[in-house]
């Protein structure tokens, strides 16, 4: 193996997956680098929600390896995956309704963190400043102490990353984050990204191409759960395989 490819965070390499003999993915490689921001774009059914769900265990590969951070990923399961630092937002926000801003938060911090009784009074302490920072991260400082049913579509989105952040993944993988937000929204989850990629390596699907030129630093683009092209967004654009089989459309 490539001593170079060691330093890749995640490094995706032959990865396939048959459904009754049907390859969704198919001998798929692709390297994320620390901190980099990438985003899957390809046209319906190009197999990029099946990466993802690859990635962090929820269906298993027939051929392949998913290394990350040293770790075979293919051969663990999903609760281990996470423990591993592999966070994942589905399409959908699956906050708690009931719950308010600040309880949505502090559930996700207990659920990444192991708790010891004895430091009970310093847990606290530190819950609630883990809880505030992220709060402020992502655009909810004012909403602390509201239910998490009464805020935007956009708000609910931009919580359930607050979500993920709190049990500081070394990567966060979302699936079409921006999908029903306002203008004003879809430039306020750029700068969140932004903001998170400071830390933490993103990986994104997404169709909106304003937004994927506003977050991405490469983008790979999928066909027929291969890698039809990958580059810079100018790159993809340009390239006359993408606008034939997804641009041009
Ligand atoms: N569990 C499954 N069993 C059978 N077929 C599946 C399964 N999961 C995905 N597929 C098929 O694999 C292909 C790729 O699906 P996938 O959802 O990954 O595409 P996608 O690129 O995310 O598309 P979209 O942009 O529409 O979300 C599709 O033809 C889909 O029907």
């Amino acid at each position: 193996m490539n001593a170079q490819k060691e330093n890749f965070l995640l490094a995706v390499e032959g990865l396939t997956v048959s459904f009754d003999g049907f390859k969704a993915v198919d001998d798929l490689s692709f390297y994320l680098d620390p901190k980099e921001i990438r985003v899957i774009i390809g046209p319906n059914g190009a197999g990029k929600t099946t990466v993802l769900d690859l990635i962090c265990g929820k269906t298993r590969a027939t051929a392949g390896s998913i290394r990350f951070g040293g770790k075979e990923l293919t051969k663990m399961k999903e609760h281990q995956i996470v423990h591993a630092g592999v966070g994942r937002k589905f399409q959908n926000p699956s906050v708690f309704e009931d719950l308010t801003v600040f309880e949505n938060l502090e559930v996700s911090y207990s659920q990444g963190h192991t708790v010891m009784g004895a430091l009970a009074f310093k847990r606290d302490a530190a819950v609630v400043e883990a809880v505030e920072s992220i709060a402020e991260t992502i655009f909810l400082s004012d909403q602390l102490n509201e239910p998490a049913g009464l805020l935007s579509h956009g708000q609910k989105q931009w919580l359930e990353i607050g979500m993920l952040l709190i049990q500081k993944p070394d990567l966060l993988m979302l699936d079409e984050p921006v999908a029903g937000m306002s203008v004003a929204e879809r430039k306020k989850t750029a700068e969140l990204l932004r903001v998170i990629t400071r830390d933490h390596t993103v990986l994104v699907i997404e169709h909106d191409m304003q937004f994927v030129g506003d977050i991405a630093d490469r983008v790979t683009v999928m066909h027929q759960g291969k890698v039809l092209s990958e580059g810079s967004i100018e790159h993809v654009k340009q390239d006359p395989k993408v606008i034939e089989v997804y641009l041009g459309h």
